[in-house]
């Protein structure tokens, strides 16, 4: 029989952090070894013969933990935002001294939302307009959420080969910020509102049609299958991946 992997989660006191340490806990598969919150040392994930890191913190420090979890040969399940094309090429830089370990950087673990975005980005190249909101619970610290840009650039990437010029706008006056965030040619609007958790619609314009993709997260349930999911595969794919979608295949 396999051994259980031994999973530690990092920001263990936060919304996602709480809920990944209940979902590893009840995985018939996994350890949970450690539980790390802000301050805890790093030092305690070796301690406790950790193999397998799930972060969860802040963008502030997920760099530094994700970079601690490679050099000591950890695979690290990252869904921490922040991790910009800069970061991501300084850790593939660091991941190739380290030709053992894998690294997934997801922008969104929930199924559906990954779905949504390549749905998303198949049917982008065939309307004249695309513009995504975004819409979270008023405690998220960033703006646009990882999954609008990621979103975005999946959409604006399948345009440009195709050779979609971008969407029509005639806006010559406006306040800053009405238009919301210029992401690859593609607009993201974010709205923070209590009561919500994460949902995302992409409306997609065309003359005399609509189409509206949207995806809801309820619960924070709602991305710990992806999570697991990634926690099982990370040690199969060394090297950075980002992207759960890079763990699936959605070309069927
Ligand atoms: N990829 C995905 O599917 C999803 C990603 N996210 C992202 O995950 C991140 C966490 O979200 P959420 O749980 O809502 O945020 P929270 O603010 O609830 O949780 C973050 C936690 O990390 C802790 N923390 C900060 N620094 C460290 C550190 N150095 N080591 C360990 N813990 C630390 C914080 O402690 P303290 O409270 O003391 O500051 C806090 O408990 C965000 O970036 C969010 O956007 C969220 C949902 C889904
Ligand atoms: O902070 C959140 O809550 C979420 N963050 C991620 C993001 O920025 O995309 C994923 C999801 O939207 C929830």
């Amino acid at each position: 029989m396999t051994p259980p992997l031994k999973v530690a989660v990092l920001g263990a006191n936060g919304r996602m952090g709480a809920e990944a340490v209940k979902a590893v806990t009840a995985a018939e598969d996994m350890d949970l070894v450690a539980a790390l919150g802000r301050g805890d040392s790093l030092q305690r994930l070796l301690e406790a013969g950790a193999t397998h890191v799930v972060d969860l913190t802040v963008p502030a420090s997920t760099e530094a933990n994700v970079t601690f979890a490679v050099e000591h040969g950890l695979h690290a399940v990252v869904g921490t935002t922040g991790w910009d094309e800069a970061r991501r090429g300084a850790l593939a830089g660091l991941l190739a001294g380290h030709p053992e370990t894998g690294v997934l950087i997801a922008p969104n673990y929930a199924l559906g939302s990954v779905l949504a975005s390549a749905f998303a980005a198949k049917a982008a190249r065939y309307f004249e307009s695309v513009e995504i909101i975004e819409l979270h619970h008023p405690d998220k610290v960033d703006a646009p959420s990882g999954t609008a840009v990621r979103t975005a650039q999946l959409a604006s990437a399948a345009r440009t080969p195709a050779g979609v010029p971008a969407g029509p706008d005639a806006t010559e006056h406006s306040l800053d910020g009405a238009r919301g965030a210029d992401v690859g040619g593609v607009r993201v609007h974010s709205v923070r509102l209590r009561g919500l958790v994460a949902p995302q619609e992409v409306l997609l314009g065309g003359p005399g049609e609509q189409l509206t993709i949207r995806h809801d997260s309820y619960d924070r349930a709602s991305f710990m299958p992806g999570v697991l999911l990634g926690l099982r595969s990370v040690a199969s794919h060394p090297g950075l991946t980002y992207g759960l979608d890079g763990y699936l295949d959605l070309n069927d």
